[in-house]
């Protein structure tokens, strides 16, 4: 019998491992076949509509984030990313359309059931930047503290556990000013999965990080996957880092998404939108500059003038 999150298999022998992606197509048939429902993804988001200020952001956007996935959410400067995060989170209200999360409509939640919801997230945010007056150790035991009535002794547990699982436990007595830019954002990564979140939001998580940081975080945000059967949306720029890491590719621009799927298949995409975004040329159909008014009237060039 598959296993619904790994997609092992059990007591026959082999173990065979397949993309999480194959595994819920399988799981979905299996269901199907036995007339059972099928597994929602984590994250559906469906026609999904969002202005701020004057600015259309999203203009029906679609897509899935099946469990046990690393999904990677890429686009130009400013087509949304982050805001399509904090749509996740409940931070951000949208417009129309609908976003679920855990087959909850996030819009439709109550402070108290948002409140829940967050905490089956872990957020890594480029800026989330720790504690700096608090140890490595009580930096990770800060959400713990802050959420549970758990006994010191425990916490203590939890919080070496949790830095095992980024390779710092032996940094535990540090403070943040003693650490390099890839340890404190292992420590983040530590902080960001006290709670034992389901799904992990990383925004930007590779930004001003060095080769070896950089490859140690990528190796990171599989293991945990794996190993703590996490779903994870990862928005990033660097597509030799993405390609590492994610299971499926969506890529953002214009307030539609131009490509999804398979990283593999989007990345040999061939409509122009998408080699422009990944070729990272700036003279195709995705527009370098935003908008703005008319150069000479900002320059004071206009005729008569
Ligand atoms: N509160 C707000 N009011 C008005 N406009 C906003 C607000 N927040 C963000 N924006 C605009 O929304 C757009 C999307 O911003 P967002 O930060 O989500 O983009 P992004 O894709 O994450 O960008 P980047 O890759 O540069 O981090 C930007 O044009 C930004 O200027």
């Amino acid at each position: 019998m598959l296993n619904a999150v790994t997609g092992r298999r059990g007591r026959y022998g082999t173990l065979t491992r397949f993309p999480p992606t194959q595994v819920q197509a399988l799981n979905d048939a299996i269901a199907n076949s036995r007339g059972e429902p099928v597994a929602a993804p984590v994250v559906r988001v469906r026609d999904l509509a969002t202005r701020l200020g004057d600015k259309r952001i999203f203009d029906g956007v679609t897509f899935d984030v099946p469990a046990g996935s690393v999904l990677a959410l890429m686009g130009p400067s400013g087509t949304g990313k982050t805001t399509l995060l904090r749509h996740l989170t409940g931070q951000q209200p949208y417009d129309a359309g609908s976003v679920q999360v855990f087959g909850q409509e996030v819009a439709a939640l109550t402070h108290r059931d948002l409140y829940a919801l967050r905490r089956r997230m872990g957020m890594l945010f480029q800026h989330g930047a720790l504690l700096t007056d608090l140890s490595v150790f009580d930096n990770v035991a800060f959400p713990l503290r802050e959420n549970t009535d758990l006994p010191e002794r425990l916490i203590r547990t939890l919080v070496l556990m949790k830095l095992q699982a980024v390779g710092l436990r032996g940094a535990a007595g540090l403070m943040p000013s003693e650490l390099s830019g890839g340890m404190a954002r292992r420590v983040a990564l530590a902080r960001a999965i006290a709670l034992d979140p389901a799904l992990i939001l990383y925004d930007e998580p590779f930004v001003g990080l060095d080769p070896i940081a950089v490859a140690a975080v990528v190796e990171l945000i599989r293991t945990l996957n794996r190993t703590l059967g996490l779903t994870s949306i990862v928005v990033a720029h660097e597509i030799e880092h993405l390609r590492r890491v994610a299971d499926r590719l969506v890529v953002l621009s214009g307030g539609k998404v131009i490509a999804q799927g398979a990283v593999d298949d989007v990345l040999a995409d061939p409509s122009p939108m998408v080699r422009q975004f990944l070729q990272g040329l700036s003279d195709g159909p995705v527009p370098f500059h935003y908008p703005a008014a008319p150069l000479a009237g900002d320059f004071g060039l206009e005729r008569g003038r």
